[in-house]
């Protein structure tokens, strides 16, 4: 069998009709009210490490990037060009052997703990796929599963289509009723999340200003928060319907709330030290844009922002991937390697801070996540860095919805 589209099912019709109001059925409008926003605890069986996949060689680049983008209307020339981020580099992602790195460190956090539940780890758009990671839990006696979805925002992307895929699988599988999954929070306000973009921020300010110690870091220093630009009708759309985030949904406040914190946390370190630094100029920029240049997607790309920054006085830029959890392709090179261009072509000195990765703090913090829903622990008692969170266990109607794709069944969530 080809590799590519094992387990998968073909994407809906592009143009699947969707009535206005559709999405709000009188069951989601009687669960609005009543639902609670920490869940009961439960004896879960198996954590399922759930992430994106990427390509292993280059023969995978091709089939990779259909899984992807099936049915989504990215044009010919993106894929070629996305393809050539991966040839480059044997036509291998570093995003699966980030994810083994991951998993080996929170099934070591969860032996220091005395915790014993297995851990599966499945892709979406490659292999080792989740289809075939539950069908293993479901083998081996699973029947209550938490996944751990290695996104910490909410968007279609990276809430709601896990769980259209997690519903998806069920029923491939036939283990729809007999296999369970929940789905840990949103977590892009977790302390585990936050601290290493802190610590990042920090060295980074420490290192320029050691290499030019004529540097103002209030002046000309920029920190640019970057994150994977969507289309803005996914952005709007994302949350609960319930809740108005204003333009650009939960997606854009989170984020920006997360950036404000960490600034707010380096100035706040910087103080304590006895550097009296006063302010930082930063900005939330958008990157890996893919949509054909008709459909609006978050803007501005980082680039632009990062050509017009000499105008402004700054001689120095900090790239915070804030919107990523490990150095996977679209921050190696849509960072690490264009960006870096452009802020060289504009004399910028540049600094990327690291992702989370397997960042220790960032680990337990993933156990406490899936510990919260062993535990049903109160909202009060779960940490959270913004007044945004702590996020849902159980997705508000209308979460994360897909406007262009239409609707789907999902798993953890009010939905119907
Ligand atoms: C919000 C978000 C995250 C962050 C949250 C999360 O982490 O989940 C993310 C992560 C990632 N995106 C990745 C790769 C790609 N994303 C693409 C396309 C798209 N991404 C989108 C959104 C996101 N993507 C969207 C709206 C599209 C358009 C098509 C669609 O509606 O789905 C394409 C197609 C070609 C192109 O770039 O156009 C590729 C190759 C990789 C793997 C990297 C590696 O291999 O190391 C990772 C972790
Ligand atoms: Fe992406």
């Amino acid at each position: 069998m080809a590799a590519e589209n094992i387990g998968r099912k073909p994407a809906p019709a592009k143009d699947a009709p969707l009535a206005p109001g559709a999405l709000v059925s009188a069951a989601t409008e009687a669960a609005r009210d009543g639902a609670p926003w920490v869940s009961e605890p439960v004896q879960y069986d198996a954590i399922l490490l759930a992430s994106f996949g990427g390509p292993n060689g280059q023969d995978d680049v091709i089939p990779f990037l259909r899984n992807v983008t099936g049915g989504r209307g990215i044009p010919d020339e993106r894929l070629e060009e996305v393809a050539v981020h991966y040839r480059e580099n044997g036509g291998k992602s570093p995003i699966n052997d980030q994810n083994l790195a991951l998993k080996k460190a929170i099934e070591a956090e969860l032996g220091k703990r005395g915790v014993d539940l297995p851990v599966y780890w499945g892709n979406r758009n490659w292999l080792p796929y989740m289809n075939d990671a539950v069908r293993d839990a479901h083998e081996n006696g699973a029947k209550k599963i938490i996944a751990l979805a290695t996104s910490a925002y909410s968007s279609y992307s990276s809430c709601r289509q896990y769980r259209e895929d997690f519903a998806d699988l069920l029923e491939d599988l036939n283990l729809q009723g007999e296999v369970e999954i929940d789905k840990v929070r949103q977590f892009f306000d977790h302390p585990g999340f936050v601290t290493p973009f802190v610590d990042g921020v920090r060295d980074a300010l420490d290192d320029l200003k050691r290499e030019d110690p004529s540097l103002d870091l209030a002046t000309d220093v920029e920190v640019l928060f970057t994150t994977h630009s969507v289309p803005t009708d996914d952005a709007n759309r994302s949350g609960p319907e319930d809740r108005n985030f204003g333009e650009g949904g939960a997606y854009f406040a989170q984020h920006l709330a997360v950036s404000e914190v960490v600034v707010q946390d380096v100035l706040a370190q910087l103080k304590e030290r006895g550097d009296g630094l006063e302010q930082l100029n930063w900005q939330l920029v958008f990157q890996s844009r893919s949509g054909p240049p008709s459909q609006p997607w978050l803007e501005p790309d980082i680039n632009d922002v990062i050509e017009e920054l000499p105008a402004k006085g700054r001689r120095a830029i900090i790239v915070v991937p804030v919107g990523f959890v490990s150095d996977h392709m679209e921050v190696l090179w849509d960072l690490d390697n264009e960006a870096k261009v452009s802020a060289a072509d504009a004399k910028l000195a540049f600094r990327r801070t690291p992702t989370p990765g397997i960042h220790p703090e960032y680990v337990s913090g993933l156990v406490d996540l899936i510990l919260e829903r062993v535990n049903g622990t109160s909202k009060e008692d779960r940490p959270a860095r913004t007044d945004l969170g702590p996020w849902y266990d159980v997705c508000r109607p209308g979460c994360c919805e897909n406007v262009r794709l239409g609707f789907r069944p999902a798993v953890a969530g009010l939905q119907p």
